[in-house]
């Protein structure tokens, strides 16, 4: 049976600016992403007809999570199949089969990775070569953060999140992720925002600060220079959240932030074993359902 696998990151928000709600429901951002090395994998088995099918497997000790995604037409990488294949004019099926790694609902694009990874499974399972282009375009269909996934590395990102444009990053930064015990909805932090703020949102902007220190390959200024504007919705949503805070920062964390919409708490460390005792604090403290490390700049979603 003919398969091919695509490896796809998590992402992370080093700064993410929200401007004022457009008339189309969307944000305006001025963010930055980062790639980590956390990843799914998305595996397209040939068919003998034209269906479109979704296994996932997620770790043991993440079972909680299984109900959370859908096993149909609704999961993000089925959709972000169908969506290439109608592109294509081609009528070619396939078993897609995901090993998750990434938290559900965690504010790490997860769903995005899926259907970043599934876009490049696809065109190579059914030998389409579709342009890098065209990709871009179908992954900003798909979700405002797809188009990130399949880039990778460190970029700027404008529009709605989808405009993707490449940044300098010198050198690896080391992170630690506290993993809630329950996920959150990006929509219902978004509608938070708006709540706490009115109508009184600038546009947003990228601080000069951020993008010095990651030219520079500097942890402890990027540490210094992380923000996120969905930050307050998400503690007011989870207050409890603040304890992570607290745990990371008597590690020495060099920064600490919300990961984009929540809950996940992203932690910068100054080195793997640094970060190996932050993850050892936070597991310790009992404010994080899980600590995972990973190292970032990592690679947009591409075959293995
Ligand atoms: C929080 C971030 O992960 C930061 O990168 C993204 O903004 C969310 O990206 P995403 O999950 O791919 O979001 P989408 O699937 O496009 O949108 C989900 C929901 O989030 C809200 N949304 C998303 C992106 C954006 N720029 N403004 C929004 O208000 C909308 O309510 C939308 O219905
Ligand atoms: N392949 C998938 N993996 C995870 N969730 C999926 C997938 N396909 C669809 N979903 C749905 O997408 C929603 C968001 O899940 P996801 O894990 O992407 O959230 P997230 O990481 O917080 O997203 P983001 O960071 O992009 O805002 C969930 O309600 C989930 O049911």
């Amino acid at each position: 049976m003919r398969s091919v696998t695509a490896r796809v990151p998590a992402k992370i928000n080093l700064c993410l600016g929200v401007g004022p709600r457009r008339a189309d429901g969307f944000h305006p951002l001025a963010t930055v992403y980062q790639a980590v090395d956390l990843c799914d994998e998305v595996r397209a088995t040939a068919v003998d007809d034209d269906g479109v099918t979704v296994t996932v497997h997620l770790d043991a000790d993440r079972s909680r999570e299984s109900g959370l995604v859908p096993v149909d037409a609704d999961n993000l990488a089925v959709r972000a199949a169908l969506a290439l294949r109608e592109a294509a004019g081609t009528t070619d099926g396939a078993a897609l089969s995901i090993r998750k790694s990434i938290p559900v609902m965690g504010g790490m694009a997860g769903g995005s990775a899926d259907a970043a990874a599934a876009l490049v499974a696809c065109d190579a399972l059914w030998g389409l070569a579709t342009p890098r282009s065209e990709l871009e375009a179908i992954a900003a269909t798909l979700g405002s953060d797809v188009p990130f996934l399949l880039h990778g590395g460190t970029a700027l990102g404008g529009g709605r999140g989808e405009e993707v444009s490449p940044v300098l990053a010198r050198g690896r930064f080391h992170w630690v992720f506290a993993i809630a015990g329950q996920g959150l909805s990006t929509a219902e932090v978004y509608a938070r925002f708006d709540r706490l703020h009115g109508e009184d949102v600038a546009e947003p902007e990228v601080p000069t600060a951020l993008l010095s220190a990651l030219a520079a390959g500097d942890a402890p200024r990027l540490g210094r220079a992380l923000t996120n504007d969905l930050q307050d919705p998400a503690l007011s949503l989870r207050p409890e959240l603040a304890d992570v805070f607290e745990v990371a920062e008597d590690a020495s964390a060099l920064g600490t932030l919300v990961s984009g919409s929540g809950p996940t708490v992203m932690v910068l460390a100054e080195d793997g074993q640094h970060a190996a005792e932050i993850a050892r604090a936070l597991l310790a403290s009992g404010t994080c359902a899980d600590a995972v490390q990973a190292d970032a700049p990592e690679h947009g979603a591409h075959l293995v």
